[in-house]
């Protein structure tokens, strides 16, 4: 009983701390004079397996779940306005504003103090509310939580390249270069993988007879997949094209020469143009610490270019993964004998019984070998 006495006072001193900060804050007290070793924490377990971990320090809320630490400031919405990153240049954010002005942004010096990774603070795509400062400048007080996280390993850490991706554009095309379904299989896994949609775009329909393409097509699209065809060079379907990249953030992914940018200046006649001035400011090195852009589209929407998503360089996905990222085998993994079956060499195994009744697509199954092997 008189533990509990001493929990419910431990609270309340908690709370009352965590209110008086605030209060500070509301009358524009700047919380980053607090110490951050007397803080007020309050830790809970929350989801489904999941752990997730709040703290509140200095006003600020920290949730650590699977996904990683966001920080979440309180603001106040009177003087700090919406807007979107559009690329992260050294210590500073091109920031548009939700009124499409653009202002350049420092990062408030406590989101970076409570980040796990200092590069993880602010990414292109980042939502984020802005103090305004003098002329077109402002102080990034708050970043909002993030969704369709793009990263890529760097010296063995999860160096974020873009966020808040709706949509990846997997660009392939039918001929020259020749069509490669594996790789398709690919950026499938690494769409499905960080939570983002991912649209099969096949380019140079022009090249060949449509007819020819539909089995693969099929497959897709009872995968659940959307896909689509189109031409760069004679506009089909760009219209199409056009309507899906409409208030989305879209990331554009494929090999070299299957006619991305051609795509993109389809869409919007000069954004190719932008696009490429950006890719080559960094090959030049101008810009070495930028990451990546997002691009404002006419129409409404953005569009992300960065040469590691075009490639899509990613995030390693790790063996016993793999399976779980082909729609299709997930339905039959819980059945194998083995809990750690690799659907490789184990017999008996229900993911190769479903292959060989004509459950699985034969060549999808070989994509999924090859991964396995890759990753291992
Ligand atoms: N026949 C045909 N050719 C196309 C089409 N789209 C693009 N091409 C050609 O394919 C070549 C490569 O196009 P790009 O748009 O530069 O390809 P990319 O994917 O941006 O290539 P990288 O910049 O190297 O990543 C160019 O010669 C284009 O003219 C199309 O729909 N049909
Ligand atoms: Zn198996």
């Amino acid at each position: 009983m008189a533990k509990k006495k001493r929990q419910v006072r431990a609270d309340f001193r908690k709370n009352r701390n965590v209110r008086a900060r605030e209060k500070n804050w509301e009358r524009g007290v700047d919380p980053e004079s607090d110490q951050l070793d007397s803080v007020a924490q309050n830790e809970s377990v929350s989801g489904k397996g999941a752990l997730t971990r709040k703290r509140v320090i200095a006003g600020a809320e920290i949730v650590e779940d699977g996904s990683g630490t966001s920080v979440q400031l309180s603001i106040d919405p009177e003087i700090c306005r919406l807007g979107r990153v559009l690329r992260v240049q050294g210590l500073h954010s091109m920031v548009q504003l939700d009124d499409g002005s653009l202002r350049r942004c420092a990062t408030r010096r406590i989101l970076k103090t409570l980040a796990t990774d200092q590069r993880h603070v602010v990414a292109a795509g980042d939502r984020v509310w802005v103090r305004p400062e003098r002329a077109d400048e402002g102080i990034i007080e708050r970043v909002e939580p993030r969704h369709g996280v793009l990263s890529r390993a760097s010296r063995g850490r999860q160096h974020v390249l873009v966020t808040n991706v709706d949509q990846v554009i997997v660009v392939v095309s039918a001929a020259e270069p020749k069509l490669k379904p594996h790789l398709v299989d690919r950026y499938l896994v690494m769409a499905d993988r960080n939570g983002v949609e991912p649209i099969i775009c096949i380019n140079k329909a022009d090249l060949v007879d449509a007819a020819d393409l539909q089995p693969l097509i099929g497959v897709y699209s009872q995968l659940g997949y959307r896909v689509m065809l189109v031409s760069a060079e004679r506009g089909w379907n760009i219209e199409h094209l056009r309507r899906l990249l409409k208030d989305r953030q879209s990331a554009f992914a494929g090999q070299s020469g299957v006619g991305k940018s051609s795509l993109l200046n389809a869409v919007e006649p000069g954004l190719e143009l932008r696009v490429r001035s950006v890719s080559s400011e960094n090959e030049k090195g101008r810009h070495t610490t930028t990451t990546a852009e997002l691009i404002p589209l006419a129409a409404g929407g953005y569009v992300f270019d960065t040469p590691g998503i075009r490639q899509f360089q990613l995030w390693d996905v790790i063996p016993q993964e793999v399976a779980g990222f082909f729609r299709e085998l997930r339905p039959y993994v819980s059945r194998c004998r083995y809990p750690n079956c690799s659907h490789n060499h184990e017999e008996p195994c229900a993911v190769k019984d479903a292959v060989a009744d004509g459950f699985i697509d034969v060549r999808r199954y070989e994509s999924y070998l090859a991964m396995l092997d890759d990753e291992a």
